[in-house]
């Protein structure tokens, strides 16, 4: 009996393995989906790793094709006019081509894909059918940038940048240059002093200035520079990064002192381009160039700031030698970041000579429109407004000049805590130079104790 029911009984079905394959796979995509909105919130990056990424693949090329067509991008191969029997008639292909499109690259937060233009297209057709494809993909932004002739490229942002920054895989940034946050395109805010050689930021209070100052300091702590730190709240910002500041001076007379002291480090470079018969130092030899020397100096206006009439002297020695390093300083290697609340010719004649060196702006969330016109004014009216806007929900958010491809923009700093970069300039204290250092070998020593 038994034997009987084991060879003539029902016998367990047997899947092939494809559909357990194919099981499971729609399992996994059923849980993801499930979990996606959950994920999107907590974990952006992995969301769009394992399902935004994929998902959004699958939706710009199923739409491809209808995008093209409803935008005009497609064209048609045969002639709108045709002859038939002697007649001629004129309507429209009926099934257009498509601009042919490569396959979407994978970037942080977003995707890429090239797509080469028909003959007698131009990128601007593809601007203004951006924002139809980012509802098509669903996504928060597409930017359509043509670099190479024929193509243009599709940049699409899953999220606005500004409200979740991205925090940068890489930290390698050349020498002078620090990423220190996000333009509202997604590409990374790279400040570069070799481009533009001094920077002027200015924010109310808690609008995101310090934040900034640290992002910049974990970045330059690394490089072969010299710190130099103006802190007249007393060093409570700057002391932080101690380790790896060549100086640092607390108040006033200490600052024109350490002031007076670049300035002979200035002449001293000089000399030395003028021995060599070179207009600056990044043209000498790379062993005989002097280190480079960034002075960052928080709430700048204190340095202007007169009490009495005792402080006159002091002011007008700090306001010519802040002006000095102004105007040779990119030539020879010492570059100034100054950051404070106001920075406006109230403060004095020195201040507006002063701010005609400061390329570089960068305007946090401001109390009132007169700080954004000193800020901002005299390059462009619409940054003013632009900075106006800035909420203060928002830290860290701001107007900066020198984005790519010329002009304002808005910009996010990273999130970088004053810890951090501590923790960064006491592991890098070792290439701390010392203020002898900064001369000119050929001239050191001139006052350079
Ligand atoms: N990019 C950012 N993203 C998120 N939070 C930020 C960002 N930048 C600054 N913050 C937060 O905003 C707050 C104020 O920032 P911060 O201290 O840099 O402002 P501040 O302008 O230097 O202020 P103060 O003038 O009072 O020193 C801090 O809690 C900081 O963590």
């Amino acid at each position: 009996m038994s034997n009987m029911n084991l060879v003539g009984g029902a016998q367990p079905t047997q899947f092939p393995y494809g559909i357990w394959a194919l099981a499971a796979a729609i399992g996994v995509c059923v849980v993801l989906a499930i979990v996606s909105p959950w994920l999107k919130r907590r974990v952006p990056h992995a969301w769009w790793a394992v399902w935004g990424f994929p998902s959004t693949v699958l939706r710009v090329v199923w739409t491809w094709r209808r995008l093209a067509d409803l935008q005009g991008l497609s064209v048609a191969r045969r002639p709108a006019l045709a002859v038939l029997g002697g007649v001629v008639l004129k309507g429209r292909a009926l099934r257009p081509v498509k601009p042919r499109m490569g396959f979407p690259r994978w970037q942080l937060g977003g995707l890429v894909v090239e797509v080469r233009m028909h003959p007698g297209q131009t990128p601007e057709e593809y601007v203004a059918a951006a924002e139809s494809m980012a509802h098509a993909w669903r996504v928060f932004s597409v930017r359509a940038v043509s670099e190479q002739r024929g193509t243009v490229r599709l940049s699409a942002l899953a999220w606005d940048p500004l409200v979740m920054p991205f925090t940068p895989l890489t930290r390698s940034a050349g020498l002078l240059s620090a990423v220190v946050g996000i333009w509202d395109d997604g590409a990374w805010w790279r400040i570069d002093l070799r481009k533009v050689p001094h920077w002027l930021i200015v924010g109310a209070t808690r609008s995101g200035k310090s934040t900034m100052l640290a992002a910049l300091v974990h970045q330059w702590a690394r490089q072969r520079v010299a710190l130099v730190g103006l802190d007249l709240k007393g060093g409570m910002e700057l002391s932080l990064f101690g380790p790896r500041l060549t100086a640092l001076a607390t108040n006033r007379s200490e600052a024109a002192d350490l002031l007076d002291q670049l300035v002979e480090i200035l002449l001293g470079r000089m000399a030395l381009c003028r021995m060599e018969g070179v207009r600056s130092v990044w043209e000498l030899p790379e062993r005989e160039r002097p280190v480079p020397v960034i002075v960052l100096v928080d709430e700048v206006a204190e340095l202007y700031l007169m009490a009495s009439t005792a402080d006159r002297a002091e002011v007008a020695r700090v306001s010519t030698a802040m002006l000095r390093i102004g105007q040779l300083g990119a030539a020879l290697g010492v570059h100034l970041v100054l950051a404070g609340q106001r920075f406006g010719s109230e403060l004095g004649q020195g201040v507006t000579s002063l701010r005609a060196q400061l390329g570089g702006r960068v305007c946090f969330r401001v109390m009132d429109e007169g700080t954004a016109e000193m800020v901002l004014g005299d390059v462009d009216g619409t940054a003013v407004d632009a900075a106006q806007m800035i909420s203060e929900d928002f830290p860290g958010l701001a107007v900066a000049l020198g984005a790519p491809g010329g002009g304002w923009r808005r910009a996010r700093t990273h999130a970088i805590t004053p810890r951090q970069a501590e923790e960064v300039a006491k592991e890098f204290a070792h290439l701390t130079p010392a203020m002898r250092d900064l001369y000119p070998a050929s001239v050191g020593g001139v006052g350079g104790e």
